[in-house]
């Protein structure tokens, strides 16, 4: 692989002895990963119902490498579920070392896609808040749908600088990640359209944005609140020094260990000015270690308050009556809803985290969960809600196999004929499920499934 000489210089100054190993992995194929997604499923089940060979991850719990050349994961029903999300390995680390609490208020800050906020949000288990941001807007909508597939409801989809947001929400999350944007370092053997933007765009470019990014997250964090930055690139600019930057800015921050892997290696004081030994805490992630890509880590607490205080000011909602064809629909789910949570704009419905400060001003793509549209006196149930159910939430269910090919079918938009799979007499909104697990919305009528799934999510 052509790499550009700089980059390699950099490398043989940085790794010594070591560079020969290194350098060797260029010939190596990627590795590919899947994260399960345990807001929906245990791990142990997931192992027990996979249709293709996985082996774990060995520093991430509900982790698995499967074999990119051979299978298609992305083809099979279960993903279109939700139960796993498709993830380079290393990339899966920084979430799995913010310790997510239930309850806690999350921030994702440069979110999109989404590959540590789906995880960050299965953590959660529908409690808290997770407020998953992308400057991009354009991203911010490949984010929603992941959050959406994934289940997740007591989420904010935002997408604006983080500055801007620093001022809605000072002090107001217990845990923040921020994976910053980079030069991409750490991918170069991944995707190899990654060199030519660090030849556009280098380590120099991207670490002023990630200080100023930096500093922004810090002041929205609680005090005693954890925040995690990472990168997946080398350059000491955008690691030890961004976070020897926010170090020398907001002293009330400090360094913790955090979870090890025999694979993971010291960052370097010697990268930075202080030279402060502390640094030596934070993660580097190199393929010649472990079965992954080149990331980078820290994870810091500030200092001061007791944890869990809540230093927000909560927007209050008033408890709300249902409109008729809502309540009508309810009476078919098995969950009672907190009737001060409800949001009603329009024709649309949302069911809103609770604890929120007032948003108004702010670009947003979402906020809660959109659970359907008031339709002339009819309510439409949405996708988003059908996701963020579990088999049993909604009375009238048909539960394909994923061997049933109609499971196909349904997901590229076809009617369907499911007399089989009900009672005679049954009818009108159904949710579909494979093997438990539910994929989306259908309407019966006389053993004909007229398919509801989303137009915009249809397998091709
Ligand atoms: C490394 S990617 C994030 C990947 C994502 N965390 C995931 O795991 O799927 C960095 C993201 O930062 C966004 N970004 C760039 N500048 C930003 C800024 N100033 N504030 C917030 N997000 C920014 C980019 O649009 C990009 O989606």
């Amino acid at each position: 692989m052509n790499l550009p000489c700089a980059f390699e210089d950099k490398m043989k100054g940085m790794l010594g002895d070591e560079y020969p190993a290194y350098i060797a992995c260029y010939d190596e194929p990627r590795y590919y990963g899947l994260r399960v997604n345990t807001n929906k499923i245990t791990v142990e089940e997931f192992i027990r119902i996979c249709p293709f060979d996985i082996t774990p991850i060995p520093w991430i719990p509900n982790g698995f490498y499967y074999d990119g050349e051979a299978v298609s994961p992305s083809r099979h029903p279960y993903y279109f579920a939700g139960l796993y999300y498709l993830q380079e390995p290393s990339a899966m680390t920084p979430a799995s070392r913010l310790p997510v609490e239930q309850g806690d208020k999350v921030l994702d800050l440069c979110a999109a896609p989404g590959g540590k906020a789906t995880e960050l949000g299965a953590k959660l288990m529908d409690t808290g808040v997770l407020a998953a941001n992308d400057i991009s807007s354009s991203r911010a909508k490949g984010l929603l749908k992941n959050m959406e597939v994934f289940g997740i409801g007591n989420m904010l989809i935002l997408s604006e600088e983080p500055g801007k947001l620093s001022g809605y929400f000072a002090e107001y999350f217990d845990k923040i990640l921020i994976d910053a944007p980079c030069s991409g370092e750490g991918m170069f053997r991944k995707d190899k359209k990654m060199v030519k933007a660090w030849e556009e765009h280098g380590p120099e470019y991207f670490s002023s944005i990630q200080k100023s990014i930096i500093v922004q997250a810090a002041d929205m964090l609680k005090p005693g609140g954890l925040l995690l930055y990472s990168t997946c690139t080398f350059d000491g600019r955008e690691n030890e020094q961004t976070v020897a930057y926010l170090l020398k800015n907001r002293p009330e921050f400090k360094i913790v260990d955090m979870e090890q892997y025999e694979g993971f290696r010291p960052g370097c004081p010697e990268l930075t000015e202080a030279k402060d030994p502390a640094i030596a805490k934070t993660v580097r992630i190199f393929p010649h270690h472990m079965k992954g890509e080149g990331h980078y880590l820290a994870l810091l607490r500030k200092d001061g308050g007791i944890r869990g205080e809540d230093c927000s000011v909560p927007f209050k909602r008033s408890r709300i009556k249902l409109p008729a064809e809502l309540e009508a629909f309810m009476e078919k789910v098995s969950w009672e809803l907190d009737l001060t949570r409800i949001d009603i704009r329009g024709e649309r419905i949302y069911y809103m985290p609770e604890g929120l400060p007032d948003l108004r001003g702010i670009r947003f793509l979402r906020t809660g969960l959109l659970m359907g549209e008031l339709k002339k006196n009819r309510f439409e149930p949405s996708q988003a809600l059908a996701m963020y159910m579990k088999k049993g939430d909604y009375e009238d269910t048909i539960d394909f196999s994923a061997k049933d090919e109609r499971v196909y079918r349904y997901l590229k938009g076809e009617t369907l004929d499911a007399g089989d799979m009900v009672s005679g007499r049954s009818k009108g909104w159904h949710l579909i499920c494979v093997d438990g697990y539910p994929l989306g919305w259908g309407k019966l009528s006389g053993g004909v499934l007229k398919n509801k799934y989303l137009p915009g999510w249809r397998m091709c």
